[in-house]
């Protein structure tokens, strides 16, 4: 159990079992059987880009393994209002408690606070998970390629679509990306960092990049700190970035968004 991936999916089944003991899965697929329509997260996306505007997806985050805490400031409705205010397309709130101190709560509070499409990222391996996502508000969930086989990759991205739910699927390497493409995902997410590791490397998405084919929207993810990094990835034709660290740890979140994507120079 080196992997730090591998600790957070022996935990995660642990602790699915233990919510899934709280609350049965018959009472979470009745609570999701008459919600309101999700926000359209992939149309969000691409509404920006039709504007000719860079899409980012705006993370938040209070900790993660690698860093820590990373905001000890955390107040996930303020973040997600200047957020908005700053043209994010999209927010990505983390759920999980053990390795990233979020909380569902979190996301409900983002979710209330603006009109913006929200991405429940977790671990997600479970369909529990999935009907726990659209109960909770989200519009969008994380499937990560490394953590699942295709049956499941398949089984879960189904049911996310019968759930009105759009699925960003993660991948870090050229054979998971293929794996993903064998999916009928639109949207795919480029992580440059490796989960196993932690080590960052924006090159990740260049290597990939022309793998993906016209169909999809690559969304670049993790390790954009600053300027030249957004500039490096809109070279090669990249306009959706997912972005955590770099406005967490900034006074205010929504002015270094719109400093590292709308500034001039
Ligand atoms: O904080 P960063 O380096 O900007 O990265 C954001 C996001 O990509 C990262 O939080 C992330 C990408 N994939 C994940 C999977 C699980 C947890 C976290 C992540």
């Amino acid at each position: 159990m080196s992997d730090i991936l591998k600790r957070i999916l022996a935990r995660k089944v642990e602790e699915i079992a233990e919510r899934a003991a709280r609350v049965p899965l018959h009472e979470l697929s009745a609570r999701v059987a008459d919600l309101a329509p999700t926000r359209g997260f992939v149309a969000a996306l691409e509404a920006k880009i039709d504007e000719g505007e860079p899409a980012v997806i705006a993370e938040i985050k209070k900790a993660s393994p690698s860093k820590g805490v990373i905001r000890a400031d955390f107040d996930p409705a303020a973040i997600a209002g200047s957020y908005a205010a700053a043209g994010a397309a999209c927010l990505s709130v983390l759920t999980d408690k053990d390795f990233f101190q979020g909380s569902e709560a979190y996301l409900e509070q983002a979710r209330t606070a603006c009109d913006l499409p929200v991405l429940r990222k977790d671990f997600t391996i479970d369909p529990y998970q999935v009907y726990e996502a659209r109960a909770i508000g989200a519009d969008c969930i994380l499937l990560i390629v490394a953590a699942l086989g295709d049956p499941a990759l398949l089984e879960l991205a189904l049911l996310a679509a019968e759930l009105d739910l759009d699925v960003l699927v993660e991948v870090h390497d050229e054979i998971e990306l293929e794996r993903a493409l064998g999916i009928p995902a639109p949207l795919i997410g480029v992580n440059n960092r490796n989960l196993r590791t932690f080590e960052t490397s924006l090159d990740t998405t260049l290597t990939l990049r022309d793998r993906v084919d016209a169909g999809r929207l690559l969304v670049t993810e993790s390790g954009i700190h600053t300027r030249a990094d957004v500039e490096k990835m809109q070279a090669a034709g990249i306009d959706a970035f997912l972005v955590g660290e770099a406005f967490m740890r900034a006074p205010d979140p929504g002015a270094e968004l719109a400093r590292l994507f709308r500034e001039e120079g």
